[in-house]
């Protein structure tokens, strides 16, 4: 659902009947987009007990905040929901870590045990299922991504002729 809907929280049954978790985003330097969070809070809290996640977007925007973390924070104890602050342009890491605790909680709140998923560069293969940890590989943030150098050569060439070694760098995101 989106937050930004005109109209608010309307037509989202078909939402909260499969949701297992929701995130529910602001910008800290939007008071109106923090207001409509709240309405979105508060359906939520009546139709659901699925766990609730209040994300605050924008962190890089400090110098225009508009929501304190403060009353953030208290609105997010209020509906029993978990509060982070992120920068989604800024902080790949910390957007990382708000995805992987929603699944943790997800999978808690359920109540029974789902298997995990590994997603890796092979194919996705079940796990023994677990509590606690989400089974997902991580993926490795832009800036520590790997150079894999790729070398195209003509080198093979029985007939001897001159070689031709082109190095190409790649960053495998
Ligand atoms: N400064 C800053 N801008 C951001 C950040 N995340 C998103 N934006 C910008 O905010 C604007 C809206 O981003 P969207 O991803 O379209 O957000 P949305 O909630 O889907 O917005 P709608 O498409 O209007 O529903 C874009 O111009 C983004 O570039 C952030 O962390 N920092």
């Amino acid at each position: 659902m989106d937050t930004c809907d005109q109209e608010g929280p309307v037509n989202n049954e078909r939402y909260l009947t499969w949701g297992s978790v929701f995130l529910v985003v602001y910008s800290i330097d939007s008071m109106e987009s923090f207001k409509c969070c709240q309405l979105y809070l508060h359906m939520l809290s009546l139709h659901r007990k699925s766990p609730i996640i209040l994300l605050g977007n924008k962190l890089d925007m400090d110098l225009y905040r508009q929501v304190s973390r403060s009353e953030a924070e208290s609105v997010a104890s209020c509906y029993g929901c978990v509060f982070f602050e992120v920068s989604a342009c800024l902080d790949y890491l910390s957007v990382q870590h708000v995805f992987f605790e929603a699944i943790r909680r997800a999978r808690k709140g359920r109540g029974y045990l789902v298997p995990a998923v590994c997603v890796s560069e092979n194919r996705a293969a079940p796990l023994a299922p677990s509590y606690t940890t989400p089974c997902f590989k991580e993926l490795p943030a832009p800036t520590t991504a790997k150079l894999v150098t790729v070398k195209t050569s003509r080198a093979q060439s029985k007939r001897r002729a001159t070689t031709l070694t082109l190095l190409k760098g790649f960053k495998i995101f």
